[in-house]
């Protein structure tokens, strides 16, 4: 099987959510690349926390018993809860008896955002947080039945774009895919980004160690390459209220260039300026921050709406394909 699903943004790009049947409900998920669980907001969530939300009915699951789930994010943003197995279908590819991790509790961000009903997690199964056995995600339960197993993700600015199972769509690139392998040790798509560059020219130094995190919504790089960035920016600094970089919202801001797999890519600068930081839109807060305590760099949505990516596991070596957008 193959599938397309839409994946459509929140204000700001602040994350991007695609419509998922679970049971007989049809959900608003976050796909996230950055995590293992697929889990909802349920009718087992408390009336004061779900409001707002469409709701998993876990009467059309299989209940398995004695299996919970606790999962937080480096926001200090969590859930945790109970697992059914039910089907699951998105964009038309279906998953018989997909682990459902439905909530039996939110932490407040998750409260406040009505549009987002739960996570479609598809990292690597190995970080799933199901205790005492830890579930297949969507894409590790659908790989063995997909046409390739691969999926790849085609994310825009402030417009819809498009999550692919199955299938790579060269309509929706230009130019040539280059791959990198990915080291899995961590259960994130992890890998090794080469030279940077500032505004424009030849790259130089390395990024490093980092993830392709479709959950993350901006971009976490070593403080080096930060300062690098917003030395260029003149009215930019660190405001530790707002905590991180802070520019005047009327400043246009550098283009941020990334080698990958032996290609530069450019992400604008425009796609680089992310949001105003109050009502009064005077000061904006960047899209590329520091990745200090976070232990490797998040390349998230600011950078992937640049780019088409491949999440491919089609050799031994899962790997990532990059090609311009
Ligand atoms: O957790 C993820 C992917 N899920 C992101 C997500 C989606 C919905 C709601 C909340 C979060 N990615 C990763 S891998 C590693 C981290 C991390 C980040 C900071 C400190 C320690 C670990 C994160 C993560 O938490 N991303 C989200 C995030 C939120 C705020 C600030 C930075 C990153």
């Amino acid at each position: 099987q193959s599938g397309e699903v839409a994946a459509n943004p929140e204000q700001y790009d602040e994350s991007y959510l695609c419509p998922v049947q679970v049971g007989q409900t049809t959900l608003n998920l976050d796909f996230d690349t950055g995590s293992a669980d697929l889990w909802v907001f349920s009718t087992l969530t408390p009336k004061s926390e779900s409001t707002g939300h469409s709701l998993y009915n876990p009467s059309t699951g299989t209940k398995k018993s004695g299996y919970t789930w606790d999962i937080s994010y480096g926001d200090g943003s969590g859930a945790s809860g109970t697992v059914y197995a039910d089907k699951v279908v998105v964009g038309g590819v279906t998953a018989t008896s997909q682990a459902v991790e439905a909530a039996t509790s939110v932490s407040s961000q998750f409260e406040q955002d009505t549009d987002n009903d739960g996570l479609l997690g598809l990292a690597f199964s190995s970080i799933n947080t199901v205790e005492p056995q830890a579930q297949k995600t969507f894409f590790d339960s659908v790989k063995g039945s997909l046409a390739k197993p691969l999926f790849t993700a085609d994310l825009k600015k402030g417009a819809a774009g498009t999550y692919d199972f199955g299938y790579i769509d060269s309509s929706k690139y230009t130019g040539s895919i280059s791959y990198v392998n990915v080291n899995t040790a961590n259960g994130f798509w992890e890998f090794t980004a080469s030279g940077y560059a500032v505004g424009s020219g030849s790259v130089s130094g390395s990024v490093g160690d980092a993830i392709a995190d479709t959950g993350t919504t901006l971009m976490y790089l070593p403080t080096t390459v930060v300062q690098a960035y917003y030395n260029k920016v003149d009215s930019a600094d660190y405001d530790s209220n707002q905590g991180g970089y802070t520019y005047d919202c009327s400043e246009n801001l550098p283009n941020f260039l990334i080698s990958l797999g032996g290609k530069t890519f450019t992400v604008s600068g425009t796609d680089i300026n992310f949001a105003p930081v109050d009502s009064s839109g005077e000061t904006c807060f960047g899209g590329i921050q520091e990745n200090t305590g976070i232990g490797m760099s998040i390349l998230g949505d600011i950078f992937l709406k640049s780019v088409f990516v491949v999440f491919d596991q089609t050799q031994s070596t899962p790997r990532l394909g990059f090609a311009a957008q």
